[in-house]
């Protein structure tokens, strides 16, 4: 039986997404559908992702943040494609027993990140699920015309870089489960990272501009980096000690005894929201003044070579890497 604080389908569209609503496009979210005129001279790019309690998120993490997040990971994909957000579809699957606290918590995440990124709301879907909190999200953007940066298109010889650091978000999700044994505000961080990662969006001009080849981190930077090499036809050599560390992942990582192992961990847990690039020689100066200008730290992990699959190397031994990130069954 519904509690008194039972939720309701048409209501909660009505109160808490129609604000977040396109101003034409969304038409109010009282239409059937959406309807955006066609930009001359771009392409539309469109990616979804979702996510579900248990397997994406925690049971106890913030419903703002989980709305942030599934919001943070679609952007992330138009970012490694070069394309500039504007919008999204939402579908929301609600536990029976959630009510409006956690509804009203998740449009707050929604309508602080829509600020934050230029994005508004376009349509979606609201229903009861007998299974866990699940949301799936579509997030479009547009490119110029033909310029949509593809997994595929590295060639051997071009370098291979990543944004920002790696390994945040797995030691975010054990953060966030208390299984690091760092101090409160390096925990603090990682968590935060785990739950609200940072998509470059503002970086998806300069990933258009310079690189080859590009995808964002979600499975595992090996694993993804192994996409990368199979739609491009090439090998991808990475050095293992390059991984750039932020300074809770440098705490952990000084607590392993297994360097090479503690490494491997961080370069195949996953939801680091990072995009990796294969660049041809000549674009890296372009590519590094674009970070600088947005105080962006940028990595070359290694290069594309001939032949298949990514190998990884530490202190110029190969490392056999089992398990490369996360995979659904
Ligand atoms: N159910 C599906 N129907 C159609 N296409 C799908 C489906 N699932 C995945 N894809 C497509 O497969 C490709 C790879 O998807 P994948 O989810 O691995 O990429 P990603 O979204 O970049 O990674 P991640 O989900 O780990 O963030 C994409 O083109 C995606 O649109
Ligand atoms: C509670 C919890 N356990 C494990 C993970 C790790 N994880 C789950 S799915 C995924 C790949 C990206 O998702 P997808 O490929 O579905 O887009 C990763 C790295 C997590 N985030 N939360
Ligand atoms: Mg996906
Ligand atoms: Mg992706
Ligand atoms: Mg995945």
């Amino acid at each position: 039986m519904p509690g008194v604080d039972a939720a309701d389908e048409f209501e909660t569209i009505e109160r808490l997404f129609r604000p977040l609503a396109h101003p034409e496009w969304g038409r109010g979210l009282i239409d059937d559908v959406a309807a955006l005129p066609s930009r001359p001279g771009y392409d539309l790019i469109l990616t979804k992702d979702a996510m579900v309690e248990g397997v994406h998120f925690l049971p106890d993490d913030p419903l703002d943040t989980v709305a942030r997040k599934l919001l943070r990971v679609n952007l992330s994909d138009l970012a490694a494609k070069g394309a500039e957000p504007f919008g999204y579809l939402l579908a929301c699957f609600w536990p029976e027993a959630s009510g409006w606290l956690e509804r009203e918590a998740f449009a707050a995440g929604l309508a602080e990140d829509q600020v934050k990124f230029g994005v508004h709301l376009l349509g979606g879907d609201t229903v009861v699920t007998p299974g866990p909190a699940s949301f799936s999200l579509t997030a479009l953007g547009w490119v110029p015309h033909g310029r949509a940066v593809a997994r595929a298109g590295a060639q051997p010889g071009d370098l291979i870089v990543v944004t920002g650091m790696i390994g945040d978000g797995i030691l975010g999700l054990k953060a966030a489960r208390g299984e690091l044994g760092l101090e409160d505000e390096r925990v603090a961080a990682l968590t935060a990272h785990y739950r609200t990662p940072e998509p470059r969006v503002d970086f998806a001009l300069a990933v258009r501009e310079h690189a080859a080849a590009a995808l964002d981190v979600s499975d595992g930077l090996i694993a993804d980096m192994g996409h990368m090499a199979s739609a491009s036809g090439v090998g991808i050599l990475i050095d293992l000690e390059k991984l750039p560390l932020s300074r809770a992942a440098t705490a952990w990582f000084e607590t392993r005894v297994d360097p090479v192992a503690a490494l491997t961990e961080l370069a195949t847990g996953g939801d680091d929201y990072e995009i990796v690039m294969a660049v041809p020689p000549a674009a890296v100066e372009g590519l590094k003044r674009a970070a600088d200008a947005s105080h962006l730290r940028l990595t070359v992990l290694g290069a594309a070579t001939q032949g298949e699959g990514v190998t990884v190397r530490h202190g110029g031994e190969v490392v056999p890497v089992k398990t490369t990130g996360w995979r659904h069954g």
